[in-house]
């Protein structure tokens, strides 16, 4: 089965880095387009696969075509290429607010349709997809669709309402936890510590919080407590954030991806 990727960027690079790592297909196996020569370019010296400038042959060749262009081109690309789909073809979106029903309607034409949210964590195999499928998509389809997510992290399938919520907590929030990062790292230099050690310990103190809510179970406000020293250090950080809102912050941060997402 030829799997296809229309766009390859940031999304399409990190998931092909997966399926390849995993050995889903071969690289003869996956074709891309680009929208310029320079772009193909990097393609093929980056991932080694086929590449083309035309979307159309995207379509001709493979069966599983990934939309990877960015939310505003998706009308586009589908007026190019929907009279090549058929029955045969699975389309899998992977932008924010296009619904299976869009996807369907867009193309106008009886077609096996997949949503998909992955997000950049991907790019190292760490990544956390959600998706849902069109009652088109065979079990085994679905199947072979999960085994291509989890090429490159975990993967769950959702009820096609959660997809924005999901998008707000695992697509965009990893755009969040850099910021926190970096902001950490800011704070750690102007405490004294080097710019190239402030990123590395403050990411490996993220990761290894993340790790912990993953591997103990423990509810994440447990995991807290046990940080904070009566009279300590780290109460006093948490007495600073309640009184910045951090928590309300972040709130209203994903909620306004969800919202936004649903309208594009
Ligand atoms: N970057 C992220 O963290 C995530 C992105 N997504 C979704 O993935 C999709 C792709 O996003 P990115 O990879 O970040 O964008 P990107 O900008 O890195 O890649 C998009 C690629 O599509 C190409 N392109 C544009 N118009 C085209 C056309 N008509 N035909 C062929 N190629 C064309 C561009 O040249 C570019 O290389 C978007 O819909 C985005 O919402 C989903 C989850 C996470
Ligand atoms: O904002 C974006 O373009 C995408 C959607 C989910 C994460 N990033």
């Amino acid at each position: 089965m030829k799997i296809g990727f229309i766009g390859c960027g940031n999304m399409a690079s990190a998931m092909i880095g997966g399926i390849l790592k995993k050995g889903i297909v071969k690289k003869e196996e996956i074709i891309v387009s680009n929208l310029t020569e320079a772009g193909s370019r990097r393609s093929r010296e980056k991932l080694g696969v086929e590449t083309t400038m035309d979307n159309r042959q995207v379509v001709t060749q493979a069966e599983i075509v990934f939309l990877a262009v960015k939310p505003q081109f998706y009308e586009e690309v589908l007026t190019e290429i929907k009279d090549l789909l058929t029955e045969k073809h699975i389309l899998v979106g992977i932008a924010p607010g296009k619904t299976l029903k869009w996807l369907e309607d867009t193309c106008g034409c009886p077609v096996k349709t997949v949503r998909l949210m992955p997000n950049t964590p991907a790019q190292v195999g760490a990544g956390m997809t959600a998706g849902c499928c069109n009652d088109r998509v065979t079990e085994e389809e679905a199947q072979k669709i999960r085994e291509i997510a989890e090429s490159f992290g975990r993967f769950e399938f959702i009820p096609e309402r959660l997809m924005d919520a999901f998008s707000a907590v695992c697509g965009c929030s990893p755009a969040y936890v850099f910021m926190f990062i970096e902001a950490m790292a800011d704070a750690a230099v102007a405490q004294g510590l080097p710019r190239s050690q402030a990123y590395s310990f403050a990411a490996q103190a993220v990761m290894g919080s993340a790790k912990m809510v993953l591997e103990t179970g423990r509810h994440p406000a447990e995991l807290k407590d046990m940080v904070c020293s009566p009279a300590g250090s780290t109460i006093e950080g948490v007495r600073i954030l309640e009184d910045k809102g951090m928590r309300s912050a972040v709130f209203e941060a994903l909620t306004g991806a969800a919202e936004k997402g649903k309208r594009l």
